[in-house]
């Protein structure tokens, strides 16, 4: 495990060799005794700064940017020169940074991803290169590696392929293992399994930073992802490996060919779950309205859909329903409209919530041969309408209002990302439910005024929830991430909503306070973990000083010369 409490650092590195090192650079804070030990003097200005000095310059730099871009460029640049400051700097101000490191800016990162690129973070593995992935994991800078986020780009957020561009979000996603989980920076491993893109704005851009070739499918995909995995499990046998903005044909296949060889969870299906369940949970004590009574609309039948209707139909089971009158509480709709019975081109995920032809039987229609959303609001009635489809303004006025007129406290949550992809935006959720509505949103949005007064809506996004898995399963060493450990990583966050005591209150506590939510989630799961049997031998008793341990907060340590 990584030392992350080490009073001091040794290393044989100096000069501009140690300045040029993100892990190591501390920049203007070279104290004068390591500027002597380490050739410093005359390659740094004279003055030594404090790290937290070196904070309020890079903010006030920050601040002075036109465009998210390029604050979203320049804390790029700022990562890949001085990790701690990086760190100091994110953790201090999680609600200003987290929409420019991580959604929304970071989708736009993505697709600028070429134009952006500097330096090398992370990894490239490519089709070409296939042979050669043992011996770049075998490299010693990833000898402390404890957890991979790995995308293959081809479901960036709801922007769709993006190629090689894809690696901004295993670099943004593993930005907030750090900044609110508190894995050290060392044990993070982003990767981007480039197979090539059907993008053809990146095809035939000649910037283009990624392997130039379609996507390589079937059986040749399945293939160098099973030398990746094989590589990752001989190289790292204990790691925590998070698969992220897969496309809908691969995430929830992938997951269930690798969940049981190793420590590993599908973020977009099982994280997704996890907030959209937990903040859920949290609102059904404001409505009143049972779990066992609520009816779930879900726009979007992919991985994000089925993942959280699975989640939440468990939760139903777990408070005395039986599976199938669970299931008969879901309508899935996706392109074709409600998923029912006997329909065409369901994937083996989608089957378990179709809907039975015979409860549907005598539904007026707007067009008989398809269900669309506005049909299922109009005869289901759905208590909560949950958006995960990529599909800008599919709640439309008609589909709020008539969840409003079915719903003294309708719950509707918008959560595809980036911002532009939303369904629907809290203001006009606000107005078309008369301020009845609970709301959560993937992405940040400007407050809406309620009551006279600014209401920041929650922002319910997995970020609520994979950091703490990862922070709980490593600091345990679980050898499995299980469903359990999830339906425990909701319960927590909900059991952390101050609506819990006043209604009026927000269902998640704010992006702020992230780094106690992941502490939070962590216990839980852990504890899970052990309940299952899935952790080493890791007593029950010293689980919170072992996550304690496990959160590293930035700052300087001094720094020692090596000795040859
Ligand atoms: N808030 C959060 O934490 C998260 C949000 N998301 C967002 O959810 C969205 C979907 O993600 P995934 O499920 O992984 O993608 P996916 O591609 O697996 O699923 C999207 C589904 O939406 C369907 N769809 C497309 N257009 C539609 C339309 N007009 N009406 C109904 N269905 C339509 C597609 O056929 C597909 O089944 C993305 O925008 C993503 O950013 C995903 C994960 C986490
Ligand atoms: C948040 C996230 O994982 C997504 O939008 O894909
Ligand atoms: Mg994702």
């Amino acid at each position: 495990m990584f030392d992350t409490t080490a009073a001091f650092v040794t290393t044989g590195r100096s000069g501009y060799e140690l300045l040029a090192d993100p892990q190591l650079n501390k920049g203007t804070a070279f104290s004068e005794t390591e500027r002597d030990a380490f050739d410093l003097h005359g390659l740094l200005p004279p003055n030594v700064s404090t790290l937290d000095e070196q904070v309020s310059r890079r903010l006030q730099a920050l601040r002075s940017f036109e465009t998210d871009l390029e604050r979203y460029a320049f804390l790029r640049e700022l990562q890949d020169t001085n990790e701690t400051l990086f760190y100091a700097l994110l953790v201090g101000n999680l609600e200003e940074l987290l929409p420019i490191v991580y959604t929304p800016t970071v989708g736009a990162g993505c697709q600028q991803f070429s134009r952006l690129f500097r330096k090398p973070r992370g990894l490239f593995l490519s089709i070409p290169h296939k042979a050669r992935i043992d011996r770049i994991f075998a490299q010693p800078r990833f000898d402390a590696v404890e957890a991979i986020v790995v995308t293959d780009g081809e479901r960036i957020l709801g922007l769709g392929d993006q190629g090689a561009g894809g690696m901004g979000i295993p670099i943004g996603k593993l930005a907030l293992y750090t900044g609110c989980g508190g894995l050290h920076p060392a044990t993070t491993l982003p990767i981007l399994l480039d197979v090539g893109t059907d993008n053809s704005d990146c095809l035939t851009d000649p910037l283009y930073v990624g392997w130039r070739h379609e996507r390589v499918r079937g059986q040749e995909y399945d293939d160098f992802v099973e030398a990746f995995v094989s590589a990752v499990i001989k190289r790292w046998p204990r790691v925590l490996l998070q698969w992220e903005d897969f496309a809908k044909n691969n995430a929830t296949r992938l997951l269930e060919r690798y969940r049981d060889r190793l420590c590993t969870f599908n973020d977009d299906v099982q994280g997704t779950a996890a907030v959209a369940t937990g903040t859920l949970l949290a609102a059904v004590n404001v409505t009143g309205v049972p779990l066992t009574e609520q009816r779930v609309a879900v726009l979007g039948a992919g991985s994000a859909g089925c993942g959280i209707a699975s989640l939440i139909r468990a939760a139903m089971r777990d408070a005395g329903l039986s599976e199938s009158e669970a299931t008969a509480r879901f309508y899935m709709v996706d392109r074709d409209g409600l998923l029912v019975e006997g329909m065409p081109g369901l994937t083996s995920f989608q089957l378990p919530f179709v809907q039975a032809r015979k409860a549907i039987e005598g539904w007026k229609l707007d067009h008989p041969d398809r269900i669309g959303l506005l049909d299922v609001v109009r005869n289901a009635r759905p208590t909560v309408l949950i958006g995960v489809s990529g599909q800008a303004g599919t709640f439309s006025e008609p589909v709020v209002r008539a969840m409003a007129e079915c719903n003294g406290r309708p719950i509707i949550f918008p959560l595809s990302n980036p911002t532009s992809r939303a369904e629907a935006t809290p203001v006009d959720i606000e107005a078309w439910t008369e301020g009845r509505a609970l709301i959560g949103v993937g992405s940040p949005f400007p407050p809406i005024t309620r009551g006279g007064a600014r209401f920041k809506v929650d922002q319910t996004n997995n970020s609520y929830i994979f950091p703490g898995v990862g922070l709980g399963a490593l600091a345990v060493g679980a050898s499995r991430v299980s469903d359990g450990m999830f339906m425990a990583a909701a319960k927590a966050l909900a059991s952390s909503s101050a609506a819990r005591d006043n209604p009026k209150h927000n269902l998640l506590p704010p992006v702020s306070a992230l780094r106690e939510v992941a502490a939070k989630v962590a216990f839980a799961v852990a504890i899970q973990a052990h309940q299952e049997g899935l952790t080493a031998d890791v007593p029950i008793d010293r689980i919170d000083q072992r996550i304690h341990a496990k959160i590293w907060t930035p700052r300087y340590v001094p720094y020692r010369r090596k000795m040859d």
